[in-house]
């Protein structure tokens, strides 16, 4: 039997309040330090680990962390939802995205079809179209190759396929599985699409519309857009237009397109990455085979979350000492902090994973909280951001816990020995020194270049970002912020908080203003 309870009501968050702060210079220091880094870390899928050696625990905190779990009925709530339990409340909507790379539980039965059995028919459809596409047996008017897929999207149809190409695109390139490069239009600033349009040969570009309501303004016009320099350049739109949205979308029966594949309700869109949502541009621009790879990756991971021991159930741990950060030590954000050039987009896709998902000050039945609850989130790759933002993680007044994630090989194979070290082992180098920089920090007489240290963080490391480790690492997350909202006892899977700018924005266009908004809209000369 589930109950669904704020988190200040349960025990277990009591004690953990009480528990004594953990030291994190004096852990991370000497023999103790080294004996953490190689005890503190907990086997991912695909050969990945979570380590946590530099986060503000110990082996009592962890038992308490492992007492709230239990507590909280986090894998049951976990079995609840992916067995089909009504578990988005706010829309009333199941929360199925695990399906779309697995089935763990039982089969799930909606709108008259087995769901598992419906997204991989949706997967099928894709891999056949992409398959023909790559072949020359799906082609232009002209009956020339497409070379090009550009995906019109915003927010979780934009974010997170855009965040998995980029992070596949060098790799495909090397294991000679690169079909076509992608582009996307995703702002209604006109300068967007057209820097787009601008840079590609329209004729020989293929243009997937992804929009799971098929009623997103900023969609919808960039369509528009297309539309217009498709027909300028005297092509027919529908010919080189196929669509990414739910059955009951407007877009679904319209006619405007080659094709059309299928998403649905029970998936959020910043948890559509598996889905067809990110399944038609992946699998155009890498083939299918590898966006069947990367699903296995998350899959192997989803099974992870499943464990009741924290210690081997890494989202979990993640997500409870997340909240350990934000509600007892009262940690404001989180920087993510990728060591690989391959994931630039990866903390832009999950700020909304995370932001969307948990920042919200309402329980899951619209009770108002006494506690915080999702974290900001920002972050840039390493060690770029070292040389911009770290100032104010080492120094600032606020305390940033960081979410570092590392590989011991690049993806392409290239590099250079520059006074005798590889640009690789200059990049690992620095993850390794931040961690125990920020953690134990350096005494200086001169208090402007103190380190006082204490400075939390954990490290997800793997061999290389490939498809099956970026399924894994997307898994992880998705998986953290789902479990972290068990917590918080919110609804993680809907988002009211994006409608009032909406209504206010249409309310301009219509020129229905007066007050702050009248006088702000004439400021923008609309
Ligand atoms: O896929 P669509 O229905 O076009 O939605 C695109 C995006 O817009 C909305 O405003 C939501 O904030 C996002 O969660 C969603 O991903």
């Amino acid at each position: 039997m589930i109950t669904w309870n704020n988190l200040d009501t349960l025990e277990a968050f009591k004690n953990l309040s009480k528990a004594e702060r953990v030291n994190i210079a004096e852990a991370m220091s000497g023999e103790n330090g080294a004996e953490r880094v190689k005890t503190y870390s907990t086997p991912m899928a695909e050969g990945l680990a979570y380590n946590y050696a530099a986060k503000q625990v110990d082996d009592k905190l962890l038992e308490d962390l492992q007492k709230l779990a239990d507590e909280a009925q986090l894998t049951e709530k976990f079995e609840a939802l992916y067995n089909g339990e009504v578990i988005n409340t706010g829309e009333k909507r199941m929360v199925l995205h695990h399906l779309t790379r697995g089935q763990l539980g039982e089969a799930v039965n909606a709108d008259g079809t087995d769901k598992r059995a419906f997204y991989k028919e949706q997967q099928q459809k894709i891999a056949d179209f992409a398959n023909k596409v790559h072949a020359g047996e799906i082609t232009n008017a002209a009956g020339e190759k497409f070379t090009t897929v550009v995906q019109i999207g915003i927010g979780g149809s934009d974010l997170g396929p855009r965040a998995m190409y980029l992070a596949l695109e060098n790799w495909a390139k090397k294991n000679d599985t690169f079909k076509m490069e992608a582009k996307f239009i995703s702002n209604v600033d006109p300068d967007d699409a057209a820097a787009v349009l601008y840079g590609i040969d329209v004729a020989h570009s293929i243009f997937i519309l992804v929009s799971k309501s098929g009623t997103t303004l900023e969609t919808l016009t960039n369509e528009s857009f297309v539309k217009d320099a498709l027909k300028n350049a005297g092509l027919d739109a529908s010919k080189h237009m196929i669509a990414v949205t739910s059955e009951t979308s407007p877009l679904a029966k319209s006619d405007d397109y080659l094709a059309a594949f299928f998403m649905d309700d029970y998936i959020g869109g910043r948890y559509s990455s598996t889905s067809a949502v990110g399944g038609a541009v992946l699998s155009l621009a890498f083939g299918p085979e590898v966006f069947e790879r990367f699903l296995n990756g998350a899959a192997e991971e989803d099974r992870l979350g499943t464990e009741k021991d924290i210690r081997k159930n890494p989202a979990m741990l993640d997500a409870l000492i997340g909240v350990y950060e934000r509600n007892v030590l009262g940690y404001p954000s989180t920087a993510v902090l990728p060591y690989s050039q391959a994931l630039s987009r990866f903390p832009a896709h999950l700020q909304q994973l995370d932001m969307e998902s948990n920042g919200k000050c309402v329980n899951r039945f619209g009770e108002r909280l006494d506690y915080v609850t999702g974290p900001v989130i920002f972050g840039e790759p390493g060690t770029n951001g070292q040389h911009s933002f770290y100032q104010l993680l080492h120094q600032g007044t606020d305390i940033i816990p960081l979410q570092f994630v590392g590989f011991k090989n690049n993806q392409m194979n290239t590099d250079v020995v520059i006074q005798g070290s590889t640009s690789q082992q200059k990049l690992c180098a620095n993850v390794a020194a931040q961690i125990v920089a920020f953690a134990c920090g350096k005494k200086d007489e001169n208090r402007n270049k103190n380190f006082e240290g204490g400075r939390p963080s954990s490290i997800i490391i793997g061999e290389q970002l490939n498809p099956e480790t970026l399924g894994a690492l997307l898994s992880h997350f998705e998986n953290k912020v789902m479990f972290q909202g068990f917590v918080w006892n919110v609804n993680s899977f809907d988002q009211e908080g994006v409608q009032l700018g909406k209504v206010l924005a249409k309310r301009v266009l219509a020129h229905e203003t007066d007050g702050a908004l009248k006088v702000l809209s004439d400021l923008m000369n609309i």
